[in-house]
């Protein structure tokens, strides 16, 4: 199985830092993964091209460090609540780097290292939360599809239908998780 391939243990959680050997465990879970060429321009043919299929119109950027964004501490303590959003997350880095950490089918955290040149979306629904790794500094751009909302609706939230639809597609072993990288 591939997640084997990636799967190491950091201070409790399943951890994952070899990104590109996951896809059945990120198909599982509904989350997509590229892994593209930070150096490249906004433009580059690829980054393009998800864009385009995904219909993602909206883009800005977003530096978390200490000294570039406003209320960092209160702000990182919001992003390492466990939350989820009516929408997709999609980040890609472009320095630095951070840790998403995703609830499994089993509800149990598994911890995503992003790093510079990953892509990952993350579907509307899923439980996660964010840090900072070592360094404490990632430069991410943020896409969306339309307007951008950035509403984080702490757990639990299984009232939720958006919440509620995740639950079904993760539950219903014939449809699974649309999966569209790779
Ligand atoms: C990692 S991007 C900034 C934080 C954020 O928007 C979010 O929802 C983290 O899960
Ligand atoms: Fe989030
Ligand atoms: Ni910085």
């Amino acid at each position: 199985r591939c997640l084997e391939a990636g799967l190491g243990s950091c201070i409790g959680h399943n951890f994952l830092s070899n990104l590109q050997y996951l896809p059945c465990f990120f198909s599982e879970i509904g989350v997509l993964y590229w892994h593209l060429d930070p150096k490249k321009s906004e433009s580059e043919e690829e980054l393009a091209k998800i864009r385009k299929d995904r219909g993602y119109n909206y883009m800005d950027y977003l530096d978390i460090c200490p000294g570039k964004l406003a209320n960092f501490e209160e702000k990182l303590k919001n992003f390492f609540t466990e939350h989820m959003h009516a929408d997709e997350e999609i980040r890609y880095c472009l320095e630095g780097g951070g840790y998403f950490d995703v609830r499994d089918k089993d509800d149990k955290w598994v911890r995503i290292w992003i790093k510079e040149g990953d892509m990952i979306v993350l579907p509307a629904g899923i439980y996660h939360r964010f840090t900072l790794d070592a360094a404490n500094h990632v430069k991410l751009m943020r896409l969306f599809l339309g307007e951008p909302v950035w509403t984080a609706h702490n757990r639990p939230q299984e009232d939720h239908p958006v919440r509620q639809e995740y639950v079904k597609r993760l539950t219903d072993d014939n449809a699974g998780l649309a999966l569209a990288a790779h």
